[in-house]
């Protein structure tokens, strides 16, 4: 792992919630290696998600890992979080380590290509407390990442890097969605780890 200097770190958004892009926090190498080993090791699944009553199986696939077996819901599915694999505790301690953070948990997003991206949604379940962080790395093909303002619609972009680091804290969910467009210009894959910390267990 690269020692990190310092990070001039500046608010990615003008008003309503705090955004910042760590830029990149690992080698090329490391992303590398990481992707490959996360690629083959987790417990990827594809979503099923109910739209307009519809069941609908999402092509992108996702993973969900924590420090305990954690239920959580999103898009009216429940699951139960795996237990961390030693790759992914490693990245969960190097961003800890970025952000001055604390996670419990992280949900993994695999899109195969640019074909596959995620609509505009915000991160705040109720498991995640009112002012969730959320800590986004990612890995592979470098996407492009938009947050828009509920209320005044501005939009913010900002370009995930392969190996980068962005954090949304404060009042950012409750303000901002955030989405993934799609775009054909991309053909490579990316993996996305979201980093959260549920404070709440349900029973
Ligand atoms: O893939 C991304 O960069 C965004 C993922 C995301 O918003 C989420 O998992 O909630
Ligand atoms: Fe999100």
């Amino acid at each position: 792992m690269t020692k990190i200097e310092t990070f001039s770190l500046e608010n990615l958004l003008p008003y309503g919630g705090e955004t910042f892009y760590f830029g990149k926090i690992l080698t090329p190498t490391e992303a590398e290696h990481y992707f490959q080993q996360l690629l083959h090791s987790l417990d990827w699944k594809q979503d099923e998600v109910i739209i307009f009553g519809k069941r609908i199986v999402t092509k992108r696939k996702t993973a969900w890992y924590g420090e305990k077996e954690y239920e959580y819901t999103y898009s009216k599915i429940t699951r139960k979080a795996k237990l961390w694999t030693p790759e992914l505790k490693a990245l969960k301690q190097k961003v800890e380590e970025c952000t001055g953070l604390p996670f419990n948990s992280c949900l993994v997003n695999l899109y195969h290509s640019g074909e596959e991206g995620m609509s505009w949604h915000s991160d705040a379940e109720a498991e995640l407390g009112k002012h969730p962080a959320i800590a986004s790395l990612s890995l592979g093909a470098e996407r492009k990442f938009v947050l828009k303002h509920r209320e005044s619609k501005e939009k913010v972009s900002v370009d995930l890097e392969n190996g980068s680091l962005l954090l949304m804290q404060g009042e950012t969910q409750r303000n901002w969605l955030h989405s993934l467009p799609k775009t054909k210009k991309v053909k490579e894959p990316r993996i996305n780890l979201t980093f959260r910390n549920i404070k709440k267990v349900k029973k």
